[in-house]
């Protein structure tokens, strides 16, 4: 089965790599030269843990190319659209722009009796980009408007997470097939042949509850972590301490553990967008039900603030000059994605007010230097330390977690440390001289 995936960005990019492992042909279309020119050389364009083998075995097999051109799409059976739904500039809605422009680019290369193009070839046209309720119908009728009724579209949303990118497309935990005829079930089942027979559960709906369940799992694990950051906000007014809370309302097999770790909040390309664009959908439709939805952006929001408040507070609020060293710059450790990262926004916040911040990231100071170039980068956590009158722990790397605080101690200019993500261990650098704030817990 030939197969095109449009748009190779931190989901296409993966998706391609991940058919071209499962024996598939596949060519990835993006019109970002440089990303394709990396791709086709077999390397990722971003840090993604295990995709770059995949990409040299796929490039190296022939069964993996990458292209400018969509009319490279004309022989495959099977397109995915992995293009980009960011948010409008008002801020809430989706900008479905490039998913329309990469449609009718793909419907124009599908039309009977387009160049290169077999005549009435029954094609597939799978929507893995996540999308408010109602743009499959919407694409559908122009598909087939453009490119005939031989053309299908199926939605199936993809649940991957960025730093696990490779694991999740290869092993998903479950696979949704939006399906609105009769061959987008049968295909995809074949697509997905190997892990079904792994056991992984399929779940098949029509086309909107599709694009309901992705736009549903995203604000459902954005009002999980706002949930337990408000009660982050309750146990620093009393005293008590939100990571035992989490791991005793953990026990509790109905409310689970996972995406309760409190702390700086939920940032991303995904998580932040999906929920204001669900809000913004749902308005639109006149329900009004999922406007606690507002909230939940509201006290991941504040949650930077505190953070940019708790380190002026420890600097007497005379932030002019004086030296911050920032741990972490993506929005979650094993990515460097910095797309509305808020370790980021807490460093750019405190730099607009005069500090002087030194960045350290494993892996995001290229990606970060990008967005935020009037920060400092350092090329260690020791470096970043030097001197410094606070130290922000802001996004949880491992190295970070291991770091001996004696080692940080020694370069420091103040014995100051705050935890925003509320797992460094805490004794550790009290024992070590360090005054450590925390997010959540005395
Ligand atoms: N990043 C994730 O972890 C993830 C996971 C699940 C779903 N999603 C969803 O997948 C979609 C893509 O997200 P992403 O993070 O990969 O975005 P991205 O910005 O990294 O990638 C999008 C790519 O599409 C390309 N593109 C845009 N218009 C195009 C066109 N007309 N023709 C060809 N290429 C085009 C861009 O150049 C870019 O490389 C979004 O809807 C997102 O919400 C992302
Ligand atoms: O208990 C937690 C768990 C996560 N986070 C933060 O939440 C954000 C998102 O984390 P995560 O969900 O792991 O990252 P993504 O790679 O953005 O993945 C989410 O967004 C993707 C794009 O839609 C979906 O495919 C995934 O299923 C969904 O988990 C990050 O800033 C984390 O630091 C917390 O603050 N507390």
């Amino acid at each position: 089965m030939q197969v095109s995936v449009i748009g190779t960005g931190y989901l296409g990019a993966v998706h391609a790599a991940g058919l071209a492992e499962l024996g598939f042909d596949v060519v990835g279309i993006d019109h970002d030269a440089a990303k394709v020119a990396a791709l086709g050389a077999g390397r990722a364009p971003f840090y993604e843990p295990g995709l770059e083998p995949l990409l040299r075995k796929g490039t190296e097999s022939g069964r993996l190319r990458f292209t400018t051109d969509v009319a490279a799409a004309a022989g495959a059976d099977v397109h995915f659209l992995c293009v980009g739904t960011p948010q409008q500039p008002d801020g809430l809605r989706a900008d479905l722009s490039h998913l329309d422009a990469a449609v009718d680019a793909l419907a124009g290369v599908l039309a009977d009796g387009a160049a290169g193009r077999p005549p009435r070839r029954p094609t597939l046209v799978v929507g893995k980009s996540t999308v408010p309720v109602g743009t499959a119908a919407r694409l559908a009728t122009r598909l087939q408007e453009v490119a005939g009724p031989g053309v299908e579209l199926a939605w199936n949303p993809e649940f991957l997470r960025e730093g696990h990118a490779v694991d999740d497309t290869l092993r998903p935990d479950r696979i949704v097939l939006g399906v609105a005829g009769p061959t987008g079930e049968q295909v995809l089942r074949r697509v997905y042949a190997e892990a079904v027979a792994a056991g992984t559960p399929v779940v098949v709906s029509d086309l909107a509850t599709a694009e309901l369940v992705k736009a549903g799992a995203n604000a459902f694990l954005a009002t999980k972590i706002s949930f337990i950051n408000a009660m982050a906000e309750l146990c620093a007014a009393t005293g008590a301490n939100v990571t035992t809370l989490a791991e005793a309302l953990g026990h509790d097999v109905r409310i689970g553990r996972r995406f309760l770790d409190a702390g700086l909040g939920f940032g991303g390309g995904c998580l932040p967008k999906d929920v204001r664009a669900l809000r913004a959908r749902a308005e639109e439709l006149g329900v009004d039900a999922l406007s606690f939805l507002d909230d939940v952006d509201r006290v991941n929001r504040d949650r930077r603030t505190r953070v940019v408040e708790l380190a002026s507070g420890l600097l007497e609020h005379r932030l002019e000059g004086r030296r911050v060293a920032a741990l972490g710059a993506s929005f979650k450790p094993h990515s460097d994605d910095v797309r509305d990262s808020p370790a980021l926004e807490v460093a750019q916040r405190l730099r607009e007010r005069g500090a002087l911040v030194r960045v350290y990231d494993p892996v995001a100071a290229t990606t970060a230097a990008r967005v935020a170039p009037d920060l400092e980068y350092a090329d260690s956590a020791v470096t970043a330390c030097r001197d410094a009158d606070v130290v922000l722990h802001l996004t949880e790397w491992p190295e970070f977690r291991a770091a001996d605080p004696h080692a940080y101690a020694e370069v420091v200019g103040r014995r100051l440390v705050v935890d925003a993500r509320n797992c460094l261990p805490r004794d550790r650098w009290r024992e070590a001289g360090w005054h450590y704030v925390s997010l959540g817990a005395a």
